[in-house]
């Protein structure tokens, strides 16, 4: 059996990774014959809760989960990374955008960038999931500058899987058999789920969405506003962000990073935006369709852009660029 790949959670003890490391732990993003060290990374103060964690996790007796390390320290959990997902900061409330954490958040990321850079393998693949995720990706990947930015990237499958679960929803069909829905930008509320791209599959035939769900103004309209307002939705129910189907995502994000997208697929993700061809500004990350092939992703090129999808683009690019802006002058990074 192959050698355990070593990969890191943060923010171990909160909700997110109660869901995400059972589902690592059995096989669902490295595979099915890949043994699996997990490094277990939270706060001093919530180790009591991480032990507990820790015991569940044993008490899974799990095949390929060979060693746990749960740890407060820096130099204990960068060590030696093939994989670190970055989900350990502040989630929001109710009536706050994901910007408004800028500020108690993206302190943590530059300071987990520089121990990637001090103690991780330069081959290490880095996903940010904690918010705002596209920054604190950008300001990572600028804080480990001896690792190639085209290692990092940040959590927009999540958006990308709710804009699907809608197509399916209004068509009568299950997920599956929606591909290639484009989230582009920023996983905030002025992202862009974009369906011009998009295939149904009805009847073991490959169709455009606008023919399949045969309503635009609810694709330009409703179909839209659901997606970006979805995060929103949720903490207003739940009283608790997203988690469930956030380490679901992640999952996905991670398992396409590792296996590969399949043939005439693009999934969404955010990814430095340095050499794009559409126009949208350097040094963001910024959500793109991409396909992936040994560890490497891809934006996919030449998709056709209307003036209505040009104008979304350019909004999220802008509020990305403030973004940075604001962070930079936060950190002097
Ligand atoms: N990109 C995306 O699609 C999504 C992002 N999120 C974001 O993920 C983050 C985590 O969400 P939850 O798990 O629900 O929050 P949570 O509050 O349940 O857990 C966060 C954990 O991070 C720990 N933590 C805080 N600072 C840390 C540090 N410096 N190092 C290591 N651990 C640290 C906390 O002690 C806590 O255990 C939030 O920022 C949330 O907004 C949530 C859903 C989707
Ligand atoms: O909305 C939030 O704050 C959590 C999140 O990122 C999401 O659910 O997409």
């Amino acid at each position: 059996m192959a050698e355990p790949v070593r990969v890191l959670v943060t923010g171990a003890a909160g909700q997110i990774a109660y869901s995400l490391l059972y589902s690592i732990a059995k096989g669902d993003v490295f595979g099915k014959d890949q043994p699996i060290a997990l490094v277990l990374l939270d706060i001093a103060p919530m180790m009591p809760v991480l032990e507990g964690v820790v015991m569940e996790l044993q008490d899974c007796a799990l095949p390929l989960l060979r060693e746990v390390i749960p740890t407060d320290k820096g130099e204990v959990a960068f060590k030696d990374l093939d994989a670190a997902i970055l989900v350990g900061s502040m989630p929001r409330r109710d009536g706050m955008e994901r910007k408004d954490l800028l500020k108690a958040n993206v302190a943590i990321f530059k300071s987990q960038g520089e121990s990637l850079e001090k103690y991780a393998k330069k081959t290490v693949k880095v996903l940010v999931v904690g918010n705002p995720a596209n920054t604190n990706c950008l300001i990572a990947a600028k804080s480990a500058p001896s690792i190639p930015k085209e290692n990092f990237s940040c959590l927009t499958r999540l958006d990308h899987n709710r804009a699907s679960s809608q197509v399916a929803m209004r068509c009568g069909i299950s997920a599956e058999f929606v591909k290639n829905v484009i989230i582009w930008g920023n996983h905030s509320s002025t992202q862009y789920p974009d369906v011009h791209h998009c295939k149904v599959n009805k009847q073991g035939k490959d169709v455009a969405c606008f023919d399949a769900v045969k309503d635009e103004a609810w694709l330009k309209g409703d179909f839209i506003s659901t997606v970006q307002q979805r995060g929103a939705a949720v903490i207003k129910a739940r009283k608790l962000s997203s988690a469930m189907s956030a380490a679901k995502a992640i999952c996905d994000h991670m398992r396409d990073i590792w296996t590969g997208t399949q043939e005439g697929n693009f999934i969404s993700m955010g990814v430095y935006s340095t050499g794009n061809s559409y126009g949208v500004p350097e040094d963001l990350i910024y959500s793109f369709p991409v396909t992936i092939k040994d560890k490497t992703w891809k934006i996919v090129d030449g998709l056709a852009i209307n003036d209505f999808s040009r104008a979304k683009m350019d909004a999220t690019a802008a509020e990305l660029v403030e973004e940075r802006d604001t962070a930079v002058s936060f950190l002097g990074v």
